[in-house]
């Protein structure tokens, strides 16, 4: 699929605005704060039925409350339209004239992002590793999604119960079953996505930076877990969870582990080796996505080109020849 027009009305900064796309990459410039991300942004939602850095109320233009977007592709046109109906604040797609209230896992379309935050996949928080991952089964997985906030509302309840001091075991059972076992199938995802990872990293890192350094990539847990453990596990916690008044086994404590030549990347690595880490993970991302769902990635580069240096910037673009590539930059990049 190949997008060839972008129209947005009321998005962050711009008030209308058309887009098209001639050339491959395309690239958008402008000063900081032009609206180059809320571009980006417009596309994703388009895509991918919601924003990646904020709400709908957060992407409408400032002293509006509803915003349009209009995504022309050679199969499709996708329209976004957030605003008031009635009563409420709705969100709804239409393509090719059918409306939906949510865009439809089969309309959806896979994007590989690339932003400047990405550096925290190595340095952030377990959740963004977690994230990434996740985020990368949701594109060819149509049951990830709901397994996960499954398991994300079962956890609140299971949380809320153990705040009360008299919770028994039997109170919790019921969603300790839950959680086994949309956790176990969780895991199981994570883990092969970790394998894959693990199984290229070494060979694309080497291929960017043109040297022998190694990567390794694991799941913090190794083995594999069903959910007759997993639940075993929720009850041996029992008295540690009601004391702590949450919930401390399970895949929204797990983490993936980054290692660079034998110690963990945010001991050893330097900012040029994170960043080359991260690029090599970006990649298999795009190539795994590709093998699962048949679909090239669209891949969206915010304001990260100009940061690589000229090796760097070839193996990204020699990387993403078969695909449609959009970059922003506030600087013209050659
Ligand atoms: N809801 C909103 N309404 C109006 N302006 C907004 C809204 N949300 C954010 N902004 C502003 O919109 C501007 C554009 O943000 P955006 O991130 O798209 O710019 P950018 O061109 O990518 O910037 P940079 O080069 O600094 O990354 C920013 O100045 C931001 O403060």
């Amino acid at each position: 699929m190949r997008i060839i027009r972008l129209t947005v009305q009321n998005i962050r900064v711009h008030d209308t605005k058309t887009l098209d796309f001639v050339t491959n990459p395309t690239l958008i410039t402008g000063a900081n704060g032009s609206g180059k991300t809320s571009l980006i942004e417009a596309i994703y939602i388009a895509l991918r039925g919601k924003s990646f850095r904020g709400s709908d109320l957060a992407v409408c233009r400032y002293g509006t409350d509803f915003y349009r977007i209009m995504l022309e592709t050679d199969i499709f046109t996708y329209r976004v339209q957030y605003g008031t109906v009635g009563a409420r604040k709705t969100r709804q797609f239409i393509i090719d004239d059918k409306k939906y209230a949510r865009l439809p896992y089969k309309l959806k379309y896979p994007i590989v992002l690339f932003e400047p935050e990405d550096l925290r996949i190595i340095n952030g928080s377990p959740q963004r590793r977690r994230q990434l991952v996740d985020t990368l089964i949701q594109q060819y997985d149509p049951h990830y999604s709901s397994q996960l906030s499954r398991y994300e509302r079962a956890l609140q309840q299971r949380n809320k119960l153990l705040k009360d001091p008299s919770v028994t075991r039997d109170v919790l059972f019921p969603w300790d079953v839950l959680l086994s076992d949309y956790g176990a199938a969780i895991i199981a995802k994570r883990q092969a996505v970790a394998a894959i990872f693990h199984e290229r990293i070494t060979a694309l890192y080497r291929q960017i930076a043109h040297n022998d350094d190694s990567v390794s990539i694991a799941y913090s847990h190794n083995d594999t877990v069903t959910s007759q453990q997993l639940l075993r596990q929720y009850e041996e916690k029992f008295d540690y969870d009601r004391a702590a008044g949450a919930t401390s086994a399970g895949p929204h404590r797990h983490d993936i582990h980054i290692i660079f030549n034998h110690v963990p990347a945010i001991q050893a690595a330097s900012r040029g080796e994170c960043r080359t880490i991260v690029l090599a993970m970006k990649f298999i991302e795009a190539e795994y996505i590709e093998q699962q769902s048949g679909m090239p990635p669209i891949i969206l580069l915010d304001d990260v080109f100009g940061e690589l240096d000229e090796q760097r910037q070839h193996a990204l673009l020699a990387e993403f020849r078969e695909n449609q590539v959009v970059m922003t930059s506030t600087v013209d990049v050659h």
